[in-house]
């Protein structure tokens, strides 16, 4: 029998084999590090009088807590501050790469790490953060860690894990005008929940897959951990390998050919066996937005809030129930009456250039409806660039958002200044619509930046189509 793709990555990083059931050591090729979650590890380290086993395998970036209106300090937060002082300080202390706030290569730790060439197809990456699951957009098996493995990777360069089973979601047909990866992923996690890919690794298969771009591709995998799995994948291919080209200190000539050659081996094998297989049809799916407080409460744009009695399970009906006390939503009413007040595009599932233009498409010729605020935050310095190239920022600026200088995880998480107040709803382009997750007593409503920015147009929930 054939091996997965997942299965053949996995192999070639296993140091040890663990006894049946228990975990595999296995060996980390890059390491990624935020301010978050990562002072306790080098604490532990000086305990222990340990140093960075691989320094030059391991980057760190500020991303979380950081105020995006300008390099310069500006924290609002003495405690967000604290941890970007400590990072700092750690990385020069340990001799670890760091891009600050300000840097060229600054930005999101899951945006700046594929930017910068540091992810290769059949690598192992791991990061302090869940959303690490972005990077398996290039073909590498890469997932998010606690504050003791941070220590043990920094310590050794390898992770004790357990083996994850396989499972394969084929999206066949084309993805309608319109319709973009974020509305693929968040209509596979309404169909199979937030826990559908638990203990898996989901290889994402078939033409509308192939299909995307390199960004649409990470969105996609970025949000494989809201559907519980341990990572997402997608095999690298011809998009991949000319994302891939034009990155900082990527071999060239005769040494690139040979990259290629083993990049374009890194396939799935006709005989191999998913533990688990799901198909979706992509020409039936249409603009996505969250109605609820996980992302997995998800419909059409044009469907209706529903109600607790729609779902199977006491438990779903439970957590509708919850969900549309906490939202303040009435069953029946349509998702696109919905009025809001806030707009963000931005985060490491959307704040990629792609995603900006799409944006700023809806936008160009009309304005953000009168008492609607729309935030736009790059995911990095270099999409902020790009934009500016472009002219995206005038067309924000000009339409009446507020375009960010700076990158950073901003109003995904509201760990910085820019947060919902208590009542306030906004829809994002990020990936969590939890209770509370922009800010204490925020509604977060995730959809793509297209319909993001219709939104912030119409002051409702709105499909660009219906502008
Ligand atoms: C702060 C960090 C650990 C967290 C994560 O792990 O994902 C954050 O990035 C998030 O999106 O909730
Ligand atoms: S942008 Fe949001 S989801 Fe991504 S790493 Fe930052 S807080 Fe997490």
């Amino acid at each position: 029998m054939g091996s997965t793709l997942a299965q053949k990555v996995w192999a070639d990083h296993t140091v040890l084999r663990g006894e049946a059931g228990g975990d595999d050591l296995l060996y980390v090729d890059l390491h990624l590090l935020h301010e978050v979650n990562t002072p306790a590890a080098f604490d532990g380290l000086r305990a222990a009088g340990r140093t960075v086993r691989r320094p030059e395998l391991t980057v760190s970036t500020e991303d979380h807590n950081v105020p995006t209106t300008s390099p310069l300090d500006g924290f609002d937060d003495p405690a967000g501050r604290r941890q970007s002082v400590q990072l700092r300080d750690n990385s020069d202390a340990f001799g670890i790469p760091m891009y600050r706030r300000g840097d060229e290569e600054h930005g999101i730790v899951h945006v700046v790490g594929p930017e910068q060439g540091l992810v290769r197809p059949g690598m192992t990456a791991v990061c302090c953060d869940s959303h690490t699951t972005t990077l398996g957009a290039f073909g590498a098996i890469a997932f998010g860690i606690g504050t003791s493995q941070v220590e043990h990777v920094l310590a050794t360069q390898t992770l004790w894990t357990r083996r994850p089973k396989d499972m394969a979601v084929n999206v066949t047909g084309a993805l309608p005008a319109g319709t973009t990866a974020k509305d693929l992923v968040m209509a596979l996690i309404a169909a199979i929940g937030t826990g559908g890919g638990q203990g898996h690794i989901i290889e994402y298969r078939g033409p509308a897959v192939e299909a995307l771009s390199m960004e649409g591709r990470m969105t996609l995998c970025n949000m494989s951990v809201e559907a519980g799995s341990k990572a997402g994948l997608v095999a690298p291919d011809e998009t991949t390998f000319a994302y891939l080209r034009t990155r900082p200190g990527m071999p060239q000539g005769a040494e690139w050919d040979a990259e290629v050659a083993y990049w374009t081996s890194l396939r799935t094998d006709p005989d191999a066996r998913f533990d688990k297989e799901v198909t979706l049809d992509a020409s039936a799916i249409r603009p996505y937005v969250s109605w609820g407080t996980n992302p997995a409460q998800s419909l059409p744009l044009d469907g209706r809030v529903p109600s607790p009695a729609d779902f199977d399970t006491a438990t779903q009906r439970a957590a509708a129930e919850r969900a549309l006390a906490y939202m303040d939503l009435e069953p029946g009413s349509r998702l696109t009456d919905i009025g809001i007040d806030t707009v963000f595009v931005g985060s490491c599932t959307n704040g990629r250039i792609e995603d900006l233009r799409a944006a700023a498409e809806v936008l160009r010729g009309r304005r953000v409806a009168d008492g609607v605020r729309m935030l736009v935050v790059p995911g990095s310095a270099a999409v902020h660039r790009q934009a500016v190239d472009e002219g995206l920022d005038r067309v924000f600026t000009g339409a009446g958002a507020d375009f960010r200088p700076i990158a950073g995880c901003s109003m995904c998480c509201g760990l910085n200044e820019d947060r919902l107040r208590s009542g306030q709803r906004a829809v994002s382009t990020s990936n969590r619509n939890f209770e509370g997750r922009q800010g204490k007593g925020s509604r977060t409503h995730i959809a793509s930046p297209a319909v993001a920015a219709a939104s912030a147009v119409a002051g409702r929930i709105t499909a660009p189509t219906d502008l």
